[in-house]
C-alpha cells in the first residue's frame, strides 16, 4: 500500500498533513488528513479518528474546528477521512442531492447495487485506516478513540459500539442518533442496504444500545438551535434509550448553538480533553 503525502503545514508546533492513496476497500483513490502533535517527534502518540458529516471532505474539520491547538496540548494525533468514496467511477445520487451518495457514505457497507461496489465506509474506517495508521512510527495506533459530527457522529457511535475494546472512548457533536427513524437515515439505509430492516439496526446507535451494546465512555453535545434536531438528529431518542438501558452517557444540550462548525469549534477542546483523559487512563 502506497501513501503519497500531498501537503504538510506546521501547526501548533506539530504538523497538519494530507495524504492520498488507492483504497482497496473502496476501489478508488482516497484522501485523508492527519494532524501530528509536537509530542509525535519524540514519542508514540494516541490517535483520535474524526468522522465528518454530510457534504464534507476530510478538510472541513481541519480548517474550521480549531482542534489542532487542543491536540497539541494533549499530545493526540487526529486522523480525518473523507465522507464517501470519490471519483468518476463512483455512482452518485441521481438528482445530485447532498444527503446521499458522494459526501454521504453514512459509514456503512452497502449491500445493494450499484452502491455495494464502492460504498464500504464502515470497513474503510474500521479496517483499512487502522492498518494505514499502524504504519506510522509516531502513532500508538492501537490506543485510539473516535468522534464525529452529524452523520459522522452517527458513524463514530456505531463504530465504537460495534467494536468493543477497540476504541477507548467515543464522542459526537449533533449526531444522527437513530438513522432508522429519520428521513436522512431512511433514505441512506434504504438505498445502501435495501429493505431488510434487520440489517439497518446494525447502523443505528440507539438500536445497538437497546440491544445491550457494552459500555464505553460516551460524550454527546447537541445545540438546541440546530435546525436538524427535531426531524433528523432526534437526541431525545438517545437520552431515552440510555436511560432505559442504564447506559452511562453524558449528553449535553447547549443553548443557542446551531449545526455548524462554529458549534464544533466551541466544544472541541472539551471533547479532546475527554478523550485525552480516557486514553491516559488506559
Ligand atoms: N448543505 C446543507 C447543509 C449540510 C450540512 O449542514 N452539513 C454539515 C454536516 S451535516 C457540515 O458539516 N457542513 C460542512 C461545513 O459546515 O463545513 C444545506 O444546505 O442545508
Amino acid at each position: 500500500m502506497t501513501l503519497e503525502q500531498t501537503a504538510s503545514n506546521r501547526c501548533f508546533e506539530g504538523e497538519q498533513l494530507r495524504f492520498k492513496h488507492q483504497s482497496q476497500t473502496l476501489g478508488c483513490e482516497m484522501v485523508f488528513s492527519l494532524y501530528l502533535p509536537p509530542q509525535a517527534k519524540t514519542q508514540k502518540v494516541p490517535l483520535l479518528y474524526w468522522l465528518s458529516g454530510l457534504t464534507c471532505t476530510d478538510e472541513n474539520f481541519v480548517h474550521k474546528a480549531g482542534a489542532q491547538r487542543y491536540a497539541a496540548e494533549h499530545g493526540i494525533a487526529i486522523l480525518c477521512p473523507d465522507t464517501s468514496p470519490r471519483g468518476d467511477d463512483v455512482p452518485d445520487d441521481a438528482e445530485g442531492a447532498w444527503d446521499f451518495g458522494k459526501g454521504a457514505g453514512f459509514y456503512v457497507n452497502a449491500t445493494q447495487a450499484p452502491w455495494s461496489s464502492h460504498y464500504r465506509m464502515y470497513d474503510y474506517v474500521t479496517q483499512e485506516l487502522p492498518e494505514i495508521a499502524a504504519g506510522f512510527d509516531s502513532l500508538d495506533s492501537a490506543r485510539c478513540s473516535i468522534s464525529g459530527h452529524s452523520m459522522g457522529g452517527h458513524g463514530a457511535m456505531v463504530i465504537a459500539l460495534r467494536n468493543p475494546g477497540t476504541y477507548t472512548s467515543v464522542s459526537a457533536f449533533s449526531p444522527i442518533v437513530a438513522p432508522t427513524q429519520c428521513p436522512w437515515g431512511e433514505k441512506a439505509l434504504g438505498n445502501y442496504l435495501g429493505e431488510d430492516h434487520s440489517e439497518w439496526a446494525n447502523y443505528d446507535a440507539c438500536a445497538l444500545i437497546a440491544a445491550g451494546a457494552s459500555q464505553l465512555p460516551l460524550l454527546v453535545d447537541q445545540g438546541e438551535a440546530d435546525d436538524f434536531l427535531e426531524e433528523q438528529l432526534r437526541t431525545e431518542l438517545l437520552e431515552q434509550t440510555c436511560s432505559e438501558q442504564g447506559y452511562a452517557a453524558t449528553i449535553r444540550r447547549q443553548a443557542g448553538y446551531d449545526h455548524s462548525y462554529y458549534f464544533v469549534a466551541s466544544f472541541i477542546g472539551s471533547h479532546i480533553a475527554f478523550h485525552a483523559q480516557t486514553l491516559a487512563a488506559e
